[in-house]
């Protein structure tokens, strides 16, 4: 079954044409763009776990669509273990993907809910699977439809400002981080879409340079205007554009207080965007909530090698040697030099205006500094 999911974006960073699962891989963007075919689970662990495919929603789809491949490479061998058997294998298959990386709550929600799907199925080892698999492409469905909610909504919000509109965004939150249009890059397509965006402003976003190689990439294919920027220079950008009216950025992990931990780079232009009056926007679906963490003190935060801080000046690819890529690497720093590089921080709910999920827009009543999501969730 091929799902040529409507609304996404002219780039698929994800193609699931069952049984055959490719990825886009993102670490040789924009320089090439090469589909890598994900057949296992540790395949796609791999995937995520080097960067190959990235972005919280991205991620948890990834996951869960790597082991739908795999049962359905081996469909026959996996039903005749019996439910009890495959549903067990699935179970610790999905407990391996959670170890791929700490920070996006997508990841976990997902397993959580393919476990529950795979527990009401218990019929034969075919229904196991059968309904596993359903399962798992419903999820890639489900992102696009959320990202256009998202899109719509978040752009309605920014639009109450009256445009034309000049906003920024930071990382990389759109087709290459989701089944399709994006999160807060959704929200961007959307406001581009209805003729209401000016121009975008995003930053490069070191060290792993997901905006100056992914987003860049993006907006270059669907002809939005933008400008990249340093991530230093975001404060001065404001002072010196009064009609930058808002900062969105995604998310990762959303507490239930609101507070966010997003790409390392996202508290500061909180920070900023507080300083100059501007609205600071967190877009995630509701798969990026976690209602169990009552505030961001609790959210695991991943730390990466050094070398992504020291050695490169992105991952660009040099050359083409025998038809493979070769990944420039130089070296910045000089050996011996330290470096602390967590991948996300924390964004305290007190500097958020407002969170957009595909069930609507969320903000803080009146003097609060923080938000009710589980109240707002459950409305
Ligand atoms: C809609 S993507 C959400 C989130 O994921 C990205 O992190 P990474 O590139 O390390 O996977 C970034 O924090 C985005 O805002």
């Amino acid at each position: 079954m091929s799902l040529l999911l409507e609304g996404a974006s002219k780039l698929q960073a994800i193609r699931w044409v069952r049984p055959r699962l490719d990825i886009l891989d993102q670490l040789l963007l924009p320089h090439a763009s090469t589909y890598i075919d994900i057949r296992t689970s540790a395949d796609g662990h791999r995937a995520i776990a080097t960067m190959q495919t990235r972005g919280a929603p991205a991620i948890a789809i990834v996951a869960a669509l790597s082991l739908a491949a795999e049962l359905l490479g081996s469909y026959e061998k996996v039903s005749a273990m019996g439910a009890e058997a495959a549903a067990a294998l699935i179970e610790q298959r999905l407990d391996y993907l959670g170890t791929s990386r700490p920070t996006a709550v997508n990841l976990f929600d997902a397993i959580t809910k393919l476990k529950a799907v795979v527990g009401r199925a218990l019929a034969s080892g075919h229904s196991v699977v059968d309904a596993y698999v359903d399962a798992a492409e419903a999820m890639l469905a489900a992102d696009v439809a959320d990202n256009q909610n998202i899109g719509r909504f978040g752009a309605e919000f920014i639009e109450r400002h009256g445009g034309p509109l000049k906003v920024l965004t930071h990382c990389n939150t759109g087709a290459l981080a989701t089944a399709g249009h994006g999160t807060a890059l959704g929200i961007i397509r959307s406001l581009h879409g209805s003729g209401e965006l000016e121009h975008v402003f995003f930053t490069e976003t070191r060290p792993y340079n997901q905006g100056a190689r992914l987003t860049s990439y993006e907006l270059l294919v669907e002809g939005i205007p933008a400008t990249m920027v340093c991530d230093s220079a975001v404060s001065a950008l404001l002072r010196s554009d009064p009609s930058i009216r808002a900062i969105v950025v995604g998310a990762d992990r959303v507490a239930r207080n609101g507070d966010t931990a997003n790409k390392i780079g996202t508290y500061q232009l909180a920070i900023a965007a507080k300083f100059h009056g501007r609205d600071f926007i967190v877009a995630a679906p509701t798969t990026s909530i976690d209602l169990e963490m009552e505030s961001g003190k609790g959210i695991v935060i991943e730390e990466r090698g050094m070398d992504e801080v020291l050695v490169t000046e992105g991952f660009a690819a040099d050359s083409v040697v025998d038809g493979q890529l070769e990944r420039a690497a130089v070296r910045v720093a000089p050996v011996g030099v330290r470096a602390w590089n967590p991948s996300f921080d924390v964004t305290p709910a007190g500097l958020i205006t407002a969170v957009v999920t595909e069930k609507g827009v969320f903000v803080k009543s009146e003097g609060a500094e923080e938000f009710n999501l589980l109240e707002s969730l459950h409305k």
